[in-house]
């Protein structure tokens, strides 16, 4: 956006000082009071500061595909596509770290080879660089070879592999509730069970099967992503964890990890030597014998240095990247950096509110946020990882608030302007009766009226938020639950997500508490609109368990600051966002579950001491 929008942002923000040193209170329902952590975040120095206008930015683009963004099994570890890690920029100089380049200055985009580096330091370093793409090249030669040469060309493929776990599913015969030994099991059979069970609850369920930590390994084994860095990928933290390894929500082409990927992790427990390295898979045998001349000791052992720095580098990768997932939202939107970060498509106005969250007492709910950085072309911002230190995470995100379109989309959509097909079409997959005959006729909605109707048809407008999507620990993803209305069915799908372990119930309850009390304290929250954004549940087998504030990238700052209340329905121009219906609503709901798991533990305990 342009100087002038800074301005606005700018004197909006001097708004809220003053605003804060008179201690004028909004009128809202909660209690006052700064705790001691919200003064320590308050007094939080300098957060990083957008410094986006100094790179090339494009507007967040629904993208159909990831050509164009190379997949997460790319970015992990920097094995990624050839060096393309490029301009991290100091969030607070714009001056890109040069630092933050691997030692190979030599960058390949789209084919066209950029020399960048000329010290002496990065001559040397090249070399062993160098072998590893020849030999990286060829393995993918050979590959595309053997598939036909239709792996790097067939994006529909590509596709599939990476989003569409729901297909996948339906490819390998369903075999998604049953793991390597045909045993059922999962969360899907949970679910279902528990969905017969209860009968007022009537979600229906897709079985999209593992769409999250296998489609960031799919194209690996399948031979369509034709970066050599895929075959390695990992998400999650051991060879325990791995596709394939994990029982119980496997599909058959998991029943044993990839060749490679098997031996370097094996290779990992011993590490003197790379002679330890057992290459004999039909795959490394390609990669090694080719070319290679054992006489020529010195040009193996780099090569085999070169290999060893790979594989240290793809293990230290697997540890350390856990399971990022991406459960809801654009897709293509987001990608994972060496550092396991997670990088999301910049927009400045998420930029410019993670900026001043970070000086805000909701700090402490919000991923840390580092700043910008450009790969090619694109821009994108830097987030603390969520899920990172958690093992087979079990996510749930919930849009927040009673309406998820902004004001001008209304506005937008009484001119016309325009009619999205898109959204018409996703309309009448789930209910060919939504469109008017008008709409049916043009085929095509305004998005206005999309949104609209998605809200007025979840709990979003009667409950003040709506589940997106749960992922449970198995990898399964369910993303439909339009017909979530009341607060029963509410509590329902929380006992099923957290599998009715009170610990975490508790944990949720107690975190959403305190979100609530740092939401009364926060002049962010009192002077923005927040719409679309959402709370992200994460928690693990180990009982740990947070809730997060994501997207921000429709909140935007209201021009009178003393208004907004958050707790009270929308009425054009009013710019409330029924924030704070949605959090009442989700505490409510956890403490329903909570007291159904408490009477039934108390009811088994009488049972078994009625027995005994
Ligand atoms: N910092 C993070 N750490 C871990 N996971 C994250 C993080 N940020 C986002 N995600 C994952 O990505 C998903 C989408 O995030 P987000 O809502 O920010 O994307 P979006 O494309 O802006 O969504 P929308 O289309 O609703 O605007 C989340 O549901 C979550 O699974
Ligand atoms: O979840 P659904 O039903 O698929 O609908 C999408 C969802 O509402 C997104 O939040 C919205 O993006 P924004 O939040 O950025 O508006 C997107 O609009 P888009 O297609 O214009 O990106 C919708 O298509």
């Amino acid at each position: 956006m342009d100087t002038k929008t800074d301005t606005t942002h700018d004197n909006h923000m001097e708004g809220v000082k003053t605003e804060m040193e008179n201690k004028q209170k909004t009128d809202n329902d909660f209690s006052a009071g700064l705790s001691d952590e919200t003064h320590q975040h308050l007094t939080i120095s300098e957060g990083p500061s957008s410094s986006c206008r100094k790179v090339r930015v494009r507007p967040r683009p629904r993208l159909q595909w990831m050509k164009s963004f190379p997949p997460y099994n790319q970015c992990i570890g920097g094995l990624g596509a050839d060096g393309e890690w490029d301009n991290e920029h100091n969030s607070e100089t714009g001056v890109p770290h040069q630092q933050h380049l691997r030692h190979d200055e030599v960058k390949k985009e789209d084919g066209n080879e950029v020399v960048r580096g000329t010290e002496r330091k990065e001559d040397v370093e090249l070399t062993p660089r160098c072998v590893r793409d020849e030999v990286k090249a060829k393995w993918r030669a050979r590959r595309k070879e053997r598939l036909g040469g239709s792996y790097e060309a067939d994006t529909d493929r590509w596709e599939r592999g990476r989003w569409s776990g729901k297909r996948r599913v339906e490819e390998t015969g369903g075999e998604r509730e049953c793991d390597d030994k045909g045993r059922e099991g999962g969360a899907n059979s949970v679910w279902k069970h528990w969905r017969s069970r209860n009968t007022s609850f009537e979600a229906e369920i897709k079985e999209e099967g593992g769409e999250g930590r296998k489609r960031s390994s799919m194209p690996a084994v399948e031979g369509e992503n034709e970066e050599s860095g895929e075959t390695l990928e990992g998400k999650d933290e051991g060879a325990e964890e791995l596709p394939g390894v994990r029982g119980g929500s496997t599909t058959h082409q998991w029943s044993t990890p990839h060749p490679i990927l098997s031996k370097l992790l094996h290779s990992s427990s011993s590490t003197s030597s790379c002679s330890s390295i057992n290459l004999s898979s039909p795959e490394s045998d390609e990669v090694f014998s080719e070319g290679e001349d054992v006489g020529k000791k010195r040009k193996t052992l780099r090569k085999c240095r070169s290999w060893k720095t790979y594989l240290t580098m793809m293990h230290f990768s697997l540890r350390r990247q856990s399971s990022w997932v991406q459960l809801a939202g654009h897709q293509g939107n987001f990608q994972l950096s060496e550092g396991g970060e997670v990088l999301k498509l910049y927009s400045e106005v998420e930029a410019k509110c993670l900026d001043c969250l970070m000086r805000d007492p909701l700090r402490p709910f919000v991923p840390q946020y580092h700043g910008m950085v450009t790969r090619g072309e694109h821009c994108y911002i830097r987030l603390e990882d969520l899920l990172s230190g958690l093992r087979r995470p079990v996510i749930m995100d919930c849009k927040m608030g009673v309406r998820t379109y902004q004001e001008e989309e209304l506005v937008k959509a009484r001119t016309k302007d325009t009619l999205r097909n898109d959204m018409y079409q996703k309309m009448v997959k789930i209910d060919p009766s939504a469109p008017s005959a008008e709409e049916h006729t043009q085929k095509g909605v305004t998005k206005w009226r999309y949104l609209q109707w998605r809200d007025t048809t979840s709990s979003t407008s009667t409950l003040g938020f709506r589940i997106e999507g749960i992922m449970m620990e198995d990898g399964s993803v369910q993303r439909d639950f339009r017909k979530i209305l009341t607060l029963a069915q509410v509590t329902e799908a929380l006992l099923y997500f957290t599998r009715s372990q009170l610990g975490i119930l508790k944990a949720y309850h107690s975190r959403l508490l305190a979100l609530s009390d740092a939401l009364t304290n926060s002049p962010f929250f009192r002077t923005h609109e927040l719409i679309g954004s959402s709370l992200l549940f994460v928690h693990d087998h180990s009982s740990k368990a947070n809730v997060w504030m994501i997207d921000f990238g429709k909140t935007t700052p209201v021009p009178d600051t003393s208004k907004l209340r958050h707790n009270v329905p929308w009425a054009e121009g009013s710019r409330e966002d029924g924030y704070l219906i949605g959090l009442t609503s989700l505490i409510t709901s956890l403490a329903q579950a909570i007291s159904v798991v408490s009477w039934q533990q108390e009811d088994s305990s009488g049972e078994e001491k009625s027995v005994t």
